[in-house]
């Protein structure tokens, strides 16, 4: 670890009231967050949402209609980007092609007018950080995708900023390279201590990578928490359906006190455990992993079981993933594989027992 790049202690990023319009675009629509010193955070959510629109406010090259920007708790809405302490690595690596890696890396820190010493030094410790520094003298078109997306990463830590903006970084690589600089991006920010912000609509690599994911969508953001929160506790159903599989059954609730029953679409009846808190009209949200398949007919135990049939299965390799017919819906349940003379075959009658505890109730 080199102390160079430590030299400033982490910074907190706060969006405060941001409301901003392209024309008649209303595409930020009154987002604040607040993202904590030395945080991995990222914004989640599918095309359009206004996720690069926002990444682009912090950087200043964007400019909101109404609210703030703040960045170790000054307001910077009014800087140019240049002054902000912000390094932005794009979708594109925007390297330049006549350029060597190590040229490309010093280009920033020219254009500050950093002495020529204190640039070869800063150059060669981000190379090393990236785990380039054997290839300075290559240009872009001689690298790999992931040694050119290092390479971007490399000349935006050299300028040594408060805070790293990241853009869909990692959308330009096939999947077994995302996976690995995703890692290694993940590993550099640790080393680095550095606020950092990643933007993506793939909910895998924001849980892999991030310590906090804001889901957003159609200009607002609706729920901020740590990977596992967002998928245990969705606050709504765009969240629970963005994040991982989700089963949802509609139904109305009868009965009161201890005695409550939600009743799916074609009468079956799930008894509601005692205690459980729900919305006036609830609808019932479970995971494919919190439900089991038993034969037909089996003594049901504490948790509810309702009547099921296999209408589907896809192997997947460890699990199984199969599409049960239950209450005039379709819920995939995720089995772990074992021996194929274990399988469900389509169409026969099964049980399908719900994990209790995981049950989440949410309003319609
Ligand atoms: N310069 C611009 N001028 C006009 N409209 C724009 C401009 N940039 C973005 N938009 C619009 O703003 C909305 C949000 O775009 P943005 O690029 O922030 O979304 P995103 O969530 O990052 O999407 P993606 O994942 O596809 O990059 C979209 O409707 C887009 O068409």
């Amino acid at each position: 670890m080199n102390a160079a790049f430590r030299a400033t202690p982490a910074v907190s990023v706060e969006i405060e009231g941001v409301n901003l319009s392209y024309g008649d675009n209303h595409v930020l629509k009154d987002v604040s967050l607040a993202i904590s010193p030395g945080e991995f955070f990222a914004f989640l959510g599918p095309s359009g949402c206004g996720k690069t629109t926002l990444l682009r406010l912090i950087a200043g090259f964007n400019q909101a209609d109404t609210g703030r920007v703040l960045i170790g708790g000054s307001d910077i809405s009014r800087l140019p980007p240049w002054k902000r302490d912000v390094g932005m690595v794009f979708q594109s690596y925007a390297l330049w092609p006549h350029m060597t890696v190590a040229a490309n890396v010093a280009f920033g820190l020219e254009e500050k007018g950093v002495p020529r010493a204190e640039i070869a030094r800063r150059v060669e410790e981000a190379l090393a950080m990236v785990g380039l520094a054997h290839l300075a003298g290559r240009r872009p078109s001689q690298l790999s995708g992931g040694q050119q997306q290092r390479v971007a990463v490399a000349r935006t830590i050299a300028v040594e900023p408060k805070v790293l903006l990241l853009d869909e970084p990692l959308s330009n690589l096939d999947a077994k390279m995302r996976v690995q600089v995703r890692r290694e991006l993940r590993d550099l920010q640790q080393r680095l201590g550095l606020t950092t912000i990643f933007v993506t609509h793939d909910q895998e690599e924001a849980n892999t990578i991030c310590d906090r994911i804001a889901v957003m969508n159609d200009g607002t953001v609706q729920q901020v928490g740590t990977p596992m929160e967002l998928y245990e506790r969705p606050a709504n159903l765009f969240v629970a359906n963005f994040l991982g599989t989700a089963n949802i059954l509609d139904g109305r609730l009868v009965g009161s006190g201890g005695e409550r029953a939600f009743v799916l679409g074609d009468g079956l009846s799930l008894p509601v455990p005692a205690g459980a808190v729900l919305p006036a009209q609830p609808k019932l949200l479970f995971r494919p992993q919190h439900a089991a398949l038993e034969p037909a007919g089996a003594v049901a135990g504490e948790a509810p079981v309702l009547p099921a049939t296999v209408a589907r299965y896809e192997f997947l390799g460890a699990t199984i993933r199969y599409g049960v017919a239950v209450g005039g819906a379709e819920i995939a349940v995720d089995v772990p594989f074992r021996s194929g003379r274990d399988l469900y075959a389509v169409g026969t009658p099964v049980g399908l027992r719900l994990a209790a505890p995981a049950l989440c109730w949410m309003e319609r």
